[in-house]
Parts: structure tokens; sequence; C-alpha cells
């Protein structure tokens, strides 16, 4: 096994947690189990030697056959009730730790997700996240509930089996064990080619959800422009190349089986040949010959099983190795140690607020390297100051935004709230300080109770007092349970006025220091639209603002304006200034008064 292999097992040994004790229990199991089963052979082997008066066990010489068949019937039946039994207690043990094992993978794999930066998720589709998180762990809790357990039984089983043979008759116990030693060797041989096929096997499959899940999401674009043809013959080729992908896989395992068939054929004729020439010589006898043909079966059973098994081994450590992947991915954003934190940084992050300045010096920012989207820009917002961001389409103004929010960490430059680099700031508190309005409105499932408290502890009356303040009572009342109505995923079952309504309140709730706001586009009514606009002046009133305007009326009662164009600073000032300067501003403000476009 590969040493990164090793490294990626030896990581999940945590997750065993207090399963340990358990699991080892289950080990301990193994050798009574394989002991029951290797002895079967033995005692139907002494029946016949009992009944043909050939040499028996010791403890067998000289009972009445009728005696000594009964006891051996009787260990026999007791060898089987006692395999089955604790065969069933070991599977049941094994399946309740794999099962718990992979749950707290799969919590740890999730929250890891969620903690990974934007710059991860940007290259990374959801549909393939999805399947490192459901199908790879699935393989692995299988790995786990019979696989890796699985394995250690037969070998426990094949060196019981092996050791019993020798000490009974050695030569052909030599022979059984030597007739392994081909199977192993093509197990072996197929093991890595097999991890290889399988691998892709993963990818295909991560392939196949990405493609459904864009067009499940995407369905309403798909049916208006008719895509559903095409879509539906690119997903085929996609479930094309799956199918090819698990076919090349198919061809090993069945090579293996059939392989292990006919080498356990050639293993009992050989037996039969030279156990045959041993009883006419009268070296053996037929009670030992039998207990030989029944081990040369039940000595391919463990490797018939460890040939099963060995795909889903193979499986479970292609999932290991695709789950490791995702759990070593760094994450990029997070808090800085406390021993490198400022003092003033540690003690703005006691506060619940703070006045609100926001200083960007010289910040240059990428999505990709090659790419430059920021560059060297600085402002200065001062608290209770209201910015709007003006720029054509691409300018940079979402990303500024989300730099500040840290959700992409520049590569050149700092961010400073009030005098403290956002870095050195603990991630809650400077998200809790933002109050972020996007134009994508985004709602989760559940009620529009919980998506309006999100993770602020708010009482319902308190929640209900809010809403009444915010003027919501109007849409409340028209949802058909109000605060307790159920909302689809992403909120489909509001218009997306109500939705931009709940999310205004959502941050107005928040009480934030800093009101970054992405203004929308989207027409609403203009009930809906005064509703909106009395919210928002409500929560604009003495806190710093910055809004990525696109209408005039916005623009015009901003104290400044910044005018971004292709990521620098090219204009600042007051609506009246700028207009006067007759700059790019001077030219989006008279398109936008003649109607011809939005800023
Ligand atoms: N996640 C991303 N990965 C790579 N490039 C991106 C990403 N997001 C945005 N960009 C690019 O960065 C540039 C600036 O995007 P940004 O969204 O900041 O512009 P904007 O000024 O907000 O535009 P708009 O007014 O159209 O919303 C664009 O050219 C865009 O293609």
């Amino acid at each position: 096994m590969a040493r990164l292999d090793r490294q990626r097992l030896a990581r999940l040994l945590p997750y065993l947690g207090r399963d340990r004790k358990r699991l080892l229990f289950t080990l301990l199991l193994l050798i009574p189990v394989a002991t029951a089963a290797a002895i079967q052979p033995l005692l139907v082997g002494q029946a016949i030697a009992v009944l043909r008066g050939e040499p028996t066990m010791a403890w067998l010489t000289g009972m009445p056959v009728a005696q000594a068949l009964r006891l051996l019937v009787l260990l026999l039946l007791g060898a089987v009730l006692l395999r089955l039994g604790l065969q069933g207690l070991q599977t049941y043990s094994v399946q309740a730790v794999g099962q718990r094992l992979t749950a707290r993978i799969r919590d740890d794999l999730f929250a890891h997700a969620m903690a990974l930066s934007l710059r991860f998720h940007d290259r990374t589709p959801v549909g393939k996240l999805l399947t490192r998180l459901t199908s790879d762990v699935d393989a692995l809790a299988e790995v786990f509930g019979s696989g890796a357990v699985g394995v250690l039984a037969d070998l426990v089983t094949l060196l019981v089996i092996a050791v019993t043979m020798l000490s009974i008759e050695w030569r052909l116990g030599l022979l059984l064990l030597a007739s392994q030693v081909p199977v192993v060797l093509g197990m072996l041989w197929l093991q890595r080619r097999y991890r290889r096929a399988n691998y892709r096997v993963r990818e295909e499959l991560s392939q196949l959800n990405a493609d459904l899940q864009e067009n499940l999401q995407g369905l309403e674009v798909v049916q208006m422009f008719r895509r559903e043809a095409v879509n539906s013959a690119r997903f085929g080729r996609t479930t094309d190349a799956y199918r090819k992908a698990v076919t090349g896989t198919i061809l090993f395992d069945s090579a293996i089986s059939a392989f292990i068939e006919w080498v356990a054929l050639v293993a009992v004729a050989l037996v039969l040949a030279l156990g045959g020439a041993m009883v006419s010589g009268g070296l053996m006898g037929l009670g030992t010959l039998t207990t030989f043909i029944l081990y040369s079966q039940r000595l391919f059973d463990p490797l018939r099983q460890l040939a099963e098994r060995f795909t889903q081994i193979q499986g479970g450590l292609t999932a290991v190795e695709r789950i490791g992947e995702l759990l070593e991915q760094p994450i990029e954003i997070q808090d800085l140690p406390a021993a490198e934190r400022s003092a003033a940084a540690v003690r703005s992050s006691r506060q619940r607020s703070s006045a609100g300045e926001v200083v960007f010096e010289n910040v240059s920012f990428a999505y990709r390297e090659d790419d430059p989207i920021l560059t060297d820009l600085s402002f200065r917002i001062t608290p209770g100051e209201h910015v709007a961001l003006v720029g054509p389409t691409g300018s940079g103004k979402t990303t500024v935004i989300r730099l500040l929010c840290r959700l992409y960490e520049p590569q050149r430059g700092r961010i400073l709230l009030d005098g403290i680099d956002i870095r050195e700031l603990a991630i809650p508190t400077l998200r809790q300080r933002l109050g972020v309005v996007l134009q994508d409105t985004f709602l989760f499932s559940g009620n529009v109770a919980d998506n309006l408290r999100l993770d602020a502890p708010i009482t319902t009356e308190d929640l209900e007092r809010l809403c009444a303040e915010l003027g919501l009572v109007e849409l409340l009342r028209r949802l058909p349970d109000g605060l307790a109505t159920e909302l689809r995923e992403r909120g489909g079952n509001l218009s997306s006025g109500e939705r931009q309504l709940l999310s205004v309140a959502r941050v107005a709730i928040r009480d934030p220091s800093v009101l970054v706001m992405d203004e929308a586009t989207a027409f609403m009514d203009p009930a809906t639209e005064a509703t909106l606009q009395r919210d928002l002046d409500r929560l604009l009133q003495q806190r710093t603002a910055i809004v990525i305007a696109h209408r005039l009326a916005t623009v015009e009662a901003a104290d400044r304006i910044l005018v971004l164009k292709r990521g620098r600073l090219i204009e600042q000032g007051s609506h009246g200034e700028l207009r006067q300067a007759g700059g790019l501003y001077a030219q989006l403000a008279d398109l936008q008064e003649r109607g011809l476009a939005a800023l």
C-alpha cells in the first residue's frame, strides 16, 4: 500500500473515537469464529475415520463407534452454531462502528467544505463535491462495514486452516498452500489497475452528479430555451462515459473471480491425485483425505471473499484518497492565531458594534493570477458616510464587497475596519459588523422566522415586533402561515421582491455597523418598493453604507460616489461635482437620465 494511503488511513483512525474498544472486541471474536470454521472439516474427517476403523485422534481412540459418532455430530453442530452466533454479533458490531465512523467523517467533510474559501468553490462544481460527501463516504462505510474486518476474518481463517492442515498432513498442506500463491500474486497484480479504473469511475460519477445538479437547478432556463434535447444528449454522453468506466472495473472484477475458481478446481484435483495415491499406498486414511478435500474447498472460500472484498476495499481506498484530498484542502481564510493579533484587534473583537470606518489601502486582487481585477485601490469611508460604488459592468464593484467581507483575500494591500486590519478581526465579529444585502437573495429551506433569525438568538415575540417596525406586516399577512410559513429551497415559493424584503429585514435585525448592499435591479411594484425603501432609509440612518448603486436616485442621495473602471478608482466626489467634472460618471448619469442605461 502506498505511503500516502497509509497516511490517509492513519488520519481516519481518530474518527474511531470511543468505538475503539468495540472494534477491538469485534477483532477478538475473529479467533473463535475462524477456529469454529476450521474445525468442521476435521470433525467430518474424524467421523469417516471412525466409521472405517482408521486411526483417529487420541480423544476418540477406544470409544465405541456409535458414541464417537454422536459426540462428533454434537461437536459439529456446536461449532456451526457458535460460528453463526458469533459471526452475527461481529457483523452487527462492525456495521454499527462503520456507520458511526462515516457519519463523523461526513459531518467533518461538510464543515470543512463550508469553511473552504470561495476560491476553492469557484473551481469545484457542486455536483463533484456532493459525490465526495455522499457516495465516496458510503464506499468508505462499506469498507468499514464489511470489507476491512472481513479481510482480517478471512486472513485469520486462512491462517488457522493452514496451521491445522500442516499439523495433520504436511505434504498435502503444503500443496494446498502453494496453490494459493498464484492467486495472491494475481490479486496484487490486478489491484493497482483496478484502483486506477475505480478512480475514473468516481470521477465520471462526479461529473454525472455535476451535470444533473446544474440541469435541475437551471430547469427554468432549460425549459424556457427548449434545451431539453440538447442537454439530454449531453447528459447521455456523460452517462455513457460513466458506463464505460464502470465496465472497465467489471473486467478486473470478473477476471479475478474466474481465476480463483480455476485455481480452486486445480487444487482439488491435485489433492485427489496426491492424496488418492497416499491412501492406496497405505500412507494415509480416507478420513484424512476427506478432511483435506473439504479444506481445499474451504481454503478458497476466504480467498473468494477476499476477491469480492478486494473490489470493495479498492473502492474504499479510492474513497479515502478522494476524501483525503478534500480534507487536505487548506482553509485559506481563517482567524489569525490569538498571539498574532494586536491588542486593539482583541479589544475590538470583544465589542459588539463599532463606528464603521472602512479603509482600502493599495488593494490589488485577481481571481486568476494572469487577470488582475482590482489594482492599487485606495479609499476611506468615514463612520456614517454613505458611499455609492458606480462603474461599468465587470469593473470590480462586487469584488470590493467580497474583499471587505473577507470572502476572498487581496494579494496586495490591506483593508481596515475602524483602524484594524480585517485579517486580525475574528471572522464572526467582522461578518456580524457588516450587514450584506446581495442582489441575488438566498433564502434557505425552513420557515420565514428561521431565515430572518439565522444565527441570532431572537425570540418569536421580538421577531414579530421587529417585523412590525420594518413594515413587514403586510407581507407576513399574505403568507399562509406568517412567520411560520415554510419556504422551499432558495425561497422558491416567494417572488423576488418578497425575497428582497426578507433579505433586508434579515440584515436590519442584526443591527450592523456597516451596511453593504448590491442594489436590486429587479422590478418591484410601487408598494413593495416603497416598503423596501423605507426599510433601507431606516437601515442607513447613522450607519456607514456602501451601496453598489444602479439607480440615479440612490447615487444622488449618496454623500460620495466612487467610480470604478477596470478595477481602478478613476473618479470620486458628490453627484454635482462629478457631473461638472464631465468624466465617466457624467456620461453614465447622462445615459441614465435619458433612460438608456442603468448605472
Ligand atoms: N469567481 C470569479 N472567478 C473569476 N473571475 C471572476 C469571478 N467573479 C468575478 N470575476 C470577474 O471579475 C470581474 C469583476 O467582477 P465583479 O462582479 O466584481 O464586477 P461588477 O463591477 O460587480 O459587475 P456587475 O456590475 O456586472 O455586477 C469580472 O470581469 C468578472 O468576470
